[in-house]
């Protein structure tokens, strides 16, 4: 059985975060591991506190993991602070993790800094060259490249930038814009895109973590890149479609039966 590990936040309510990582993993038939950075209180209609998890603790979570059990995907998602970047960081390097993606958490849906601006920088220098792949939001991306991105020429450019940053593969995400939805990757080489229409629905809380999590799945099954975005946007489409009334917010995606089923024969 393949295994993926997330480094990434709690979320109470299930929808984003460590446990809408966990579940799409399952769904992919991968075995799911965690090392969890912050413990946040949030819900369907806002994030209320964080608790940042000591450094000596993330350090030793990673360490635990890589010491016993091989690791076919990693996806490193919201991280809060400098001291979690850098321990990160300088943990991982003892093990060269292979397929690694980047979902560089900034602000929640809810307006919430879930990263310390202050930590942007460092985010950027210590994690970017880890990931085989970065997957920004259009804010994200904004706030990496400090252009304002409002179509797709314009992703297409900040793709550019955020590459020579750094990262092996940039896609950026157009969930964002009020067109349809299209995401774009590039490798330094050229752009592939992944289209889909825009499902009208206010509950996409945790779209941007199962997506990655959906990729770092397809990576740790030996799927191409290309393929790995291609299924996982797929994924995301479909528990997008299904996504879920529940709370009085901004409901969850949805990783219903069929789908992992889906995921699950695909393998
Ligand atoms: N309303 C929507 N309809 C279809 N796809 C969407 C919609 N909103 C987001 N997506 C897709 O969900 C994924 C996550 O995108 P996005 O919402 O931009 O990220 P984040 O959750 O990090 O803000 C992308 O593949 C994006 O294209
Ligand atoms: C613990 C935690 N991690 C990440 C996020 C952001 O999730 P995302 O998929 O970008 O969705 P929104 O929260 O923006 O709806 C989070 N909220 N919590």
């Amino acid at each position: 059985m393949k295994k993926a590990l997330t480094i990434a936040g709690s979320d109470s309510s299930g929808g984003a975060g460590i446990q809408a990582d966990l579940k799409t993993f399952s769904a992919h038939g991968i075995f799911g591991m965690s090392v969890i950075t912050a413990v946040t209180a949030q819900n369907t209609q806002g994030v209320f506190a964080v608790q940042d998890i000591s450094r000596e603790m993330i350090a030793a979570q990673i360490k635990a993991i890589f010491e016993d059990i091989e690791v076919d995907g990693l996806k490193i998602g919201m991280v809060s602070q400098i001291s979690s970047i850098e321990v990160i960081a300088e943990s991982l390097k003892n093990y060269s993790p292979q397929n690694v993606v980047l979902d560089p958490v900034m602000v929640s849906k809810s307006g919430y800094h879930l990263l310390n601006p202050e930590a942007e920088e460092t985010l950027i220098r210590k994690l970017l060259p880890l990931a085989t792949v970065v997957t920004p939001n259009i804010p994200e991306a904004e706030v990496m490249t400090k252009m304002s991105i409002r179509n797709l020429p314009q992703m297409e450019a900040a793709a550019k930038i955020i590459r020579q940053m750094g990262a092996k593969n940039v896609l950026l995400k157009g969930g964002h814009l009020e067109d349809d939805s299209i995401d774009i990757l590039y490798n330094g080489q050229g752009f592939e895109y992944y289209a889909s229409k825009r499902i009208v629905t206010k509950n996409t809380h945790g779209t941007g973590c199962t997506l990655s999590s959906a990729i770092t799945s397809n990576l740790a099954l030996g799927y191409s890149l290309d393929e790995a975005v291609s299924r996982a946007k797929e994924y995301i489409s479909a528990a997008i479609e299904h996504s879920l009334e529940i709370g009085k917010g901004v409901g969850p995606t949805h990783h219903f039966y069929e789908l992992y089923k889906k995921a699950g024969m695909m393998n």
